[in-house]
């Protein structure tokens, strides 16, 4: 007899990955799809959209249908899901079996949606389809005592949103997200670029900045990087170099609404609980963890300690796979 095969799908607003429990991270793409804007058609996913970014006939328009943490497309993100479970299908060989899939799915997703998404899995052939919250499947994936009870606190920092909890005992204590992450940050930066240089200047160089000049608010040598955009004056093309000091003046209010977040949940956690917090500290999971100094930042305002897991852009996409094993112990037990 084989053994039912396991998928965790991490559906992210910037990232998609797929997780199986014997070979790890089978997928890890970009959420685009490009489509063609006349007939709707979907002609690529993933990285092969993402690379047609603002580079393709005005026809074929690339999309990211998961935008600040809600589904905006809800037709492309369900075409993006199968278009994923056929690449899947094909590298994992799950035709021996139907597998067993859990679904990580955006914090703001509708009831509706979820019903959706859960369908849309079912549809290509899962024998059972489960959905997570984010936050658990973070704090699975960072390695975290989920089922001790004791505070586990995660601040997994994604494209459309961050998202704080405090879990213990296998559930999320209290729980606060708001619409702001990482690509709030990239959007800040076109902005201050657009304002004091007059350039325009695309999300794929925005986001470059970020990963390579941005910095939380800490005190650091100063780093520079020579970027190119079209000037909004004379139409033409513009290379100008930008400072560490300045992407950092341009990032700090969102950078801001993410520290209220964690204060705010923090504040709210049982005090039986808040004795944990200062001995355990507080997990970073998601891209966002990956700004220079955030764990430095963060440690500093809230003054406990701050450690980013192993994996943070993985741990979602792990936790989420590694989570239907827990789920069906506990099944197991509930018989
Ligand atoms: N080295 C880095 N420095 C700063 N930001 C980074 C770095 N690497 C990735 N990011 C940012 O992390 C974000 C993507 O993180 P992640 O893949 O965890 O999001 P997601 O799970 O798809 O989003 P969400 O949780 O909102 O659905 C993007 O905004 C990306 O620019």
């Amino acid at each position: 007899m084989f053994s039912t095969t396991q998928i965790g799908i991490d559906l992210g607003t910037a990232n998609i990955l797929v997780y199986t429990k014997n070979k790890g991270i089978v997928l890890n793409e970009p959420s685009v799809v490009a489509i063609d804007a006349n007939t709707k058609e979907v002609l690529a996913i993933g990285n092969e959209a993402k690379n047609m970014v603002g580079k393709t006939p005005e026809n074929i328009i690339a999309i990211r249908p998961l935008k600040g943490g809600v589904i905006a497309d809800y037709q492309v993100t369900i075409d993006m899901l199968k278009q994923i479970m056929k690449k899947v299908s094909k590298q994992v060989g799950f035709s021996l079996g139907k597998p067993n899939v859990m679904v990580c799915i955006p914090a703001g997703s509708t009831s509706v949606e979820r019903r959706a998404i859960h369908d849309a899995v079912k549809a290509f052939g899962a024998k059972q389809v489960d959905l997570i919250e984010e936050t658990i499947a973070a704090a699975i994936g960072a390695d975290l005592s989920v089922e001790e009870p004791v505070a586990n606190v995660v601040v997994d920092i994604g494209g459309g949103t961050t998202e704080v909890a405090i879990i213990s005992f296998g559930g999320i204590v209290t729980a606060h997200s708001i619409r702001v992450g990482g690509d709030k940050l990239d959007d800040d930066i076109i902005q201050y670029v657009r304002k004091k240089y007059n350039l325009l200047i695309g999300y794929r160089t925005a986001e470059n900045i970020k990963m390579e000049i941005g910095f939380a608010l800490v005190d650091h040598d100063e780093l520079t990087m020579e970027i190119r955009g079209r000037d909004l004056v004379t139409g033409l093309p513009k290379t100008i170099t930008l400072g560490s000091i300045e992407i950092q003046d341009a990032i700090r209010d969102p950078l801001l609404a993410i520290l209220d977040t964690v204060r705010y949940t923090l504040e709210n956690c049982p005090p039986e609980l808040s004795g944990d917090i200062v001995d355990l500290g507080v997990t970073l999971t998601g891209g966002g963890a990956l700004l220079k100094g955030m764990e430095e930042w963060l440690s500093n305002e809230i003054a406990v300690p701050v450690q980013i897991a192993e994996n943070p852009l993985e741990a979602v996409a792990i936790g989420t796979g590694r989570s239907l094993s827990v789920l069906h112990k506990l099944q197991k037990k509930a018989k």
